[in-house]
């Protein structure tokens, strides 16, 4: 298929872009990139593991379990064979949920052609060992250029060439400073755009997957807020002190304050804040209703990624000394068994601060214990 131009793109034009890709999840957002690739020319094989997801999009080109209803390119081709999706490509994305991505990774691994570029596009931090999901791949997958892809970007919307914006992020080495032309972060960049899909490089890797983690458990915060009742001031101050928790988080990491400001952070953190096709929007939607997890979603399986990460979050700030209070309120709510009012009340009442982190003032809420339980219990 004839790669098109976009005028306006500083991206140099000497750029080779990859001509082949393999995408590895075939769930909504692995789909949604496979289409991408597939739009800007890149021969693309989409590997999932259930028969007939890949079959439905080989026959009629859409993913009937997960994209339902959207029209996949005719060029997109499917396959449940690993070792078929991965020979020749010069790209893999590795799209699965984040608890999946090391086992995942490891498969690849075993058949993965020899200088194979990878991305990531799983938002989390694993639990067992608090690691990144970029440096779990990187110690399944050994010695290759390894990055990620993350940014605001809904899998149905980009799949329906809403026009989208996301980060590719990859760590620069001193080759790629040399001739950032070659580097996989631009390679990748190029290989992804098409007249709807606009990518932007970064080699700030830590920065943007510490985005991508930390703003699904915010928006888990925001939706109990709102399920509980609770409108635009209370979300806007989530947002906002939520921001600052990513950007500590991602800065004792040596992640960059500017990332935190772009696409894969405050971009990423506003969309899913701001509507209920966020999953993790919609299950603290439900749970700030009253309702129990189990009924949630009508009780189907959701990936949900802030709620398992809302405690491999929490560990690596308390690891790493970096306070956190809306990702620790999620986290005792979702898995420390505590009341949401009485959480969301305790965090509203916690000692005063300054903005931003650093000042030395710290000073007790005035709130008596009365008035604090009456705060939770219009919360519940
Ligand atoms: N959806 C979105 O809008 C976006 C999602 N993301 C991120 O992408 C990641 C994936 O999310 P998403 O695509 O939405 O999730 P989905 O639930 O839509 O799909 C998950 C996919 O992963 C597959 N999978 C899960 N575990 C394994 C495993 N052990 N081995 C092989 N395949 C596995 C599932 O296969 P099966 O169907 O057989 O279970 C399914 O195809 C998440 O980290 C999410 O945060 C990022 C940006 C946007
Ligand atoms: O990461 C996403 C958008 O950028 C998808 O958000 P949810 O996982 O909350 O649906």
């Amino acid at each position: 298929m004839k790669r098109e131009h976009f005028s306006g793109d500083p991206i140099p034009t000497k750029v080779r872009p990859y001509q082949r890709a393999a995408v590895i999840g075939a769930g909504a957002w692995g789909t949604a990139l496979a289409a991408t690739f597939a739009r800007a020319g890149v021969d693309t094989r989409l590997w999932g593991r259930d028969r007939a997801v890949v079959d439905a999009i080989n026959t009629a080109s859409v993913n009937t379990h997960y994209l339902p209803d959207i029209p996949l390119p005719c060029t997109l081709v499917a396959t449940d064979d690993l070792t078929e999706a991965l020979k020749g490509a010069e790209v893999a994305l590795i799209v699965v949920p984040s608890r999946s991505l090391r086992g995942v990774a490891r498969q690849v691994a075993a058949q993965a052609p020899a200088g194979m570029t990878v991305a990531v596009c799983a938002k989390g931090i694993e639990a067992e060992t608090g690691l990144l999901m970029a440096q779990v791949a990187r110690e399944e997958l050994g010695d290759r250029a390894i990055g990620c892809v993350s940014g605001p970007t809904f899998a149905a919307e980009t799949a329906l060439g809403h026009p989208t914006a996301a980060t590719v992020a990859f760590p620069f080495d001193y080759a790629d400073r040399l001739n950032p032309q070659q580097s996989p972060a631009v390679r990748l960049a190029l290989s992804l755009t098409t007249e709807s899909f606009r990518a932007y490089v970064s080699d700030d890797l830590v920065g943007v997957e510490i985005g991508g983690a930390v703003k699904n458990v915010i928006a888990i915060a925001c939706g109990m807020m709102t399920g509980a009742g609770f409108a635009e001031n209370t979300r806007a101050a989530l947002i906002t002190r939520g921001l600052d928790e990513m950007k500590a988080l991602a800065e004792t990491l040596g992640g960059r304050r500017e990332t935190v400001t772009g696409l894969s952070g405050i971009g990423d953190l506003s969309l899913t804040c701001s509507s209920t096709t966020s999953r993790n929007m919609a299950l603290g939607q439900q749970l700030g209703q009253g309702l129990a997890r189990k009924a949630c979603f009508e009780g189907r399986p959701v990936v949900v990624e802030g709620e398992v990460n809302a405690r491999s979050v929490t560990d690596l700030a308390r690891r790493l000394g970096v306070s956190m209070p809306i990702c620790e309120t999620v986290r005792a709510i979702l898995h420390d068994g505590a009341d949401l009012g009485v959480a969301f009340a305790d965090l509203w009442a916690r000692p005063l601060e300054a903005e931003p982190r650093g000042m030395d003032v710290a000073f007790d809420h005035p709130a008596s214990d009365q008035e604090i339980a009456t705060l939770a219990e219009r919360i519940s």
